[in-house]
Formats: C-alpha cells, structure tokens, sequence
C-alpha cells in the first residue's frame, strides 16, 4: 500500500511537471501585458479569499492568529502585487543605446516551490505571483501538515488563472504528499529553479537536489535596544512583532539584548506592557518543550501564545501575559534560548556596553541564524554604522519590528515571504526575493571599441606577425568611427533586434 502510495505520487508529480512544462512554452509567448493582466487576476483572487483561507490555515496547523493570517495573505497578495506591478520581466526589460547593451527577460521555466507549514496560504499566493510575473510555470509541494488549507489557496489560483486566460497546467500542486514525490520534484532535471522554505532539512534537501535553488534558513534574530533608544517604543515594537501570528514568521525577534545603564527601564517597560520574566525552575520547564529529541524546533510551541506555552509546560503566569522571557548569559546550541523559538519567547540579556552587545549578537547569529535578519532600537546612527559593518545578517532592520520589517511591511523592503540568508546562511542570494530573481537575463552586446583600441589603452605591445584579415593591427584604428558613430550603429542594431 505505501510502495504503491509511493509510486503514484511520483507519477503524479512526472505529470504535473510535463503539463506546467507545457503550460509554460505557451505562457512564454505572451507578452508583458497579458502576462501582467493573469498575475492582477490572481491577486484579487487571493484578496477575496484572504479571510476565509487564513482561517482554514489556522484551524488545520493549529498555528498563529487568523487575523494576523489575513494580513499575511494580503502581504503574499496585494501588497507583493503592488510592488511587482510595474517591473519589467517579459521581453526586452532594459536597454542603453549608449553603452550598447540590450537585456532580454528570460524565464526560469518550472519553479519547484516548498511551502512551510508556518506561513502556508500566504506563501504559496507570493510564490505563486512572482514565479508567473517572470513568465514561470509553478509546481507546488505543500507541507503535509498544511495540506488542505495550501490545496485550496492553489485552486482559487488555478480559477482565477484560468479565467484570465492562462494556459492549463501552469500552477499545479501535489495532492500525494509523499517525501518520495517531493524528492522527485527537487531532483527532476525539467525544473529551472527550487524555491525553497521550510524547516531546515527541507531547504538542506532542495541545495543537495542538483537543480538550482534558493533557500531559507533558519532566523535567530536578536533584537538590540541601544541606550538612546525609545525604549517604550522599542519594546512596543519588538512585542508587536513577536505576538504577530503568534511569532511564525522567521524575521521576528528571539532574543532581547540591552546595556547594563538601562537595564531597569527595559524590565519596567517589559513588564509594563505585557511581559513576564519566568524564573529559573519556570524556565526549565518550558525549555523542555522548545526542541524535539533530534535537536529541532518543537512543532508543539509553533505559533501557540504565552498562555498555551504556560499551560502545556504546568507553569503559573499572570493573566494578560503577551511575551514570555527568560534571563539568560550563555550561547549554544544546547540552549533552546538561543535558538529560533517560532512563538512568543524570547532570551534576555544584559550586556556592559554596545560593544559587549554587539559581540553577543554576533555569537547569537553564528549560533543559528547566520545571513538572516536581526534589528536595533537605537537613535545612535554611529552605533548604527558599526552594526551594519559587523553583522553577519542580510538584513539589518532600525528602529521596526522584526517580523514586519524583514517582509516588507514596515520598512521599504521588497514584501517578500521568502527571505534570502546569503553565502554566509547557504543561501544562493541575500535578496528578498522577487520575480528578478526568478529570471535570466539574455545580454545583447554590441562591440563598441576594438582590440587595438583596448591594446593602445592598456599600453599593450603588438605581438609580431598577428594575423589579421584587414592586414594590420592598425586597420581597426584607421575606420575613422567617432563615438556617436558607434552609437548610432549600436541603437540601429538594438532596434532591429528588438524587431
Ligand atoms: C518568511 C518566513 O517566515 S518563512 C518561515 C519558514 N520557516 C519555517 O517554516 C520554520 C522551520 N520549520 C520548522 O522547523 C518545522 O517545519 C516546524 C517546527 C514549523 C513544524 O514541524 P513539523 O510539523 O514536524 O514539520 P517538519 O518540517 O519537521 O516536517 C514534518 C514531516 O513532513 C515532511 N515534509 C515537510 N515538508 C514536506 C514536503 N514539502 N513534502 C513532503 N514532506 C514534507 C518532513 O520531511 C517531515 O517528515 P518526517 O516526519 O518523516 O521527518
């Protein structure tokens, strides 16, 4: 029964892969228009059905807050829509007559895209939006924990794709979720690209596939309130962020780092708006519940509130509580509190001065972490400065929450649910990524100088007797071309290539 199981799901994901395949040679004829038209279409589909898909998303994962899901489906819709509406991605994207240069969008092909259980309907609607923008095919494989909710964001996607014209088979998504058919999807050489977020060995798998992928990993962002800063709006922001869908989203904040000088109006602020520092036996309760026994995040605490974390670990909290925080000195991966806890925990600590901080988010970082997100509260922009310069993140977010400002909520970066960790996190880029990302680019390059040229530039002697069909080296030089010469002729050849 499962070999058969087995079986038919990589058939289904062999047939799923040759229709998208087929769908895209044909979608790769439209031009910018209809393929902008298809990607509004499917944005105010997933508007509609925004409500209705986060409550499902909550009622099948058990995790977060349907209407912090609302906001994410609106971010993994309308928002990305905004943003994306206007890039060019089909055809000829850029020219410079000058420099002679012409650029061509050249689609990926078929998108591979993994879908985690923390954010399902809101990702596969992003995913979705920027695979079609770049002229892409789609092929889904959802989480199995967040199968039902996935299976029907992708058929309001299908319907409203459908309507608006696009050829059948372009967004598909498996409905046997097996490892084996997700597997088959990875290692498939139809693929262009894997999309990939997830839990770690998920994203580990899609890099070991052959085919090229860009990957999450893990976020372990410490937040860092700096003397100057705000502190009662530093903390408003941080707990914002951290009871956001309950702190799914990877960006947020999983550790609070301060300075000694203002370590008790933090507490006081902490406390004042919603947090509870446990003590030592209340902290190893919970700790308990943080990691599985193989050392991964526990799915029991994902996106569950301080009060359902209190009552599983058989801790006392005052009622009202919002953030649970824990006093904490060391750094490793045995302490489940400095680790990424996908929920509303975070670690506390006290350092001397912002140097000492700026060091112990740094050891947070390479603890888990590395090439992510991590933010500062600070009015200091030297301070700033010296973050930016020695953090290893791609994103360093001031003065904002975590969780919205690392998707492009509260700051002016690119909305994205899929956030790039850079070399440093074994990712392929740092970006958050966009359709950009998901298409090459064909350089048309018109010759603009001429081997003598660069030679008599560089002070580069003639070698003897080189062979020239126009006789001498020199030939080049005596053509008389001016610069507008050359760029007339550079502009008469991008216009006739570009018909
Ligand atoms: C911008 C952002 O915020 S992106 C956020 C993305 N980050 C995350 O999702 C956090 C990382 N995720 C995790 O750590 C985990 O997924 C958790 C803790 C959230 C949930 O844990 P779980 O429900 O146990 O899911 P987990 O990912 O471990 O997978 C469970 C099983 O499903 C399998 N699975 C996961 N994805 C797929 C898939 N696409 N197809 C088939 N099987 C899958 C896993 O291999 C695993 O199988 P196993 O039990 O045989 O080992």
């Amino acid at each position: 029964m499962g070999l058969d199981m087995d079986l038919q799901s990589i058939q289904e994901v062999r047939d799923l892969i040759r229709d998208a395949k087929k769908a895209q040679e044909v979608f790769g004829t439209f031009d910018q228009q209809r393929v902008d038209q298809i990607v509004k279409a499917i944005s105010e589909a997933c508007v509609a059905n925004a409500e209705r898909l986060a409550k499902m998303a909550v009622e099948e994962t058990g995790f977060g807050v349907w209407q912090d899901k609302v906001l994410k489906n609106l971010l993994g819709s309308t928002i990305t829509y905004e943003s994306i509406k206007d890039m060019k991605t089909i055809g000829v994207i850029h020219e410079d007559g000058a420099k002679g240069i012409m650029e061509v969008g050249v689609p990926m092909g078929v998108i591979a895209a993994l879908i985690p259980s923390t954010n399902p309907t809101s990702t596969v609607m992003y995913k979705t939006l920027i695979a079609l923008k770049a002229g892409n095919a789609i092929v889904i494989s959802p989480h199995p924990g967040a199968k039902n909710c996935i299976l029907e964001t992708v058929s309001v996607i299908q319907e409203a794709a459908r309507k608006a014209g696009a050829p059948e088979g372009l967004v598909g998504v498996i409905r046997l979720t097996t490892m084996e058919a997700t597997d088959a999807l990875l290692k498939d050489p139809n693929i262009g690209v894997i999309l990939a977020t997830g839990g770690e060995a998920m994203v580990h798998a899609a890099y070991s596939s052959g085919n090229p992928a860009i990957g999450v990993g893990p976020g372990n962002g410490p937040s860092f309130i700096e003397r100057t800063a705000n502190i009662p709006e530093a903390v408003r922001r941080i707990f914002d962020s951290k009871t956001f869908d309950n702190g799914t989203i990877c960006a947020s904040e999983q550790s609070i780092v301060t300075e000694k000088c203002i370590e008790a109006q933090v507490v006081e602020e902490v406390r004042r708006q919603g947090g509870y520092f446990m003590d030592t036996a209340q902290s190893e309760k919970v700790a308990r519940f943080i990691l599985r026994d193989n050392g991964t995040m526990n799915p029991k605490i994902v996106g569950k509130s301080a009060q359902a974390i209190a009552d599983m670990a058989g801790i006392q909290i005052p009622a009202g509580t919002r953030v649970l925080l824990s006093r904490q000195t060391e750094v490793s991966k045995k302490n489940p509190y400095t680790r990424e806890k996908l929920c509303p925990l975070l670690a506390f600590f006290v350092e001397e001065g912002w140097q000492e901080a700026c060091e112990r988010s740094i050891q947070i970082l390479q603890n888990e972490g590395a090439g992510h997100t991590m933010t500062i509260h600070s009015q200091d922009t030297d301070v700033i400065r010296e973050f930016a310069l020695k953090k290893p993140v791609s994103r360093l977010l001031v003065n904002t929450p975590g969780a919205l400002g690392g998707v492009g909520g509260t700051t002016n970066l690119a909305p994205a649910l899929t956030l790039g960790c850079g070399a440093v996190g074994g990712s392929a880029t740092s970006d958050n990524i966009t359709p950009m990302n998901l298409i090459n680019i064909r350089r048309v390059a018109c010759g603009v100088t001429e081997l003598s040229d660069i030679r008599k530039k560089y002070n580069v002697p003639v070698p003897e007797q080189t062979p020239c069909c126009y006789g001498t080296e020199s030939a080049g030089q005596a053509s008389g071309l001016t610069a507008e010469d050359v760029e007339a002729i550079t502009r008469a050849v991008l216009a006739k290539l570009r018909g």
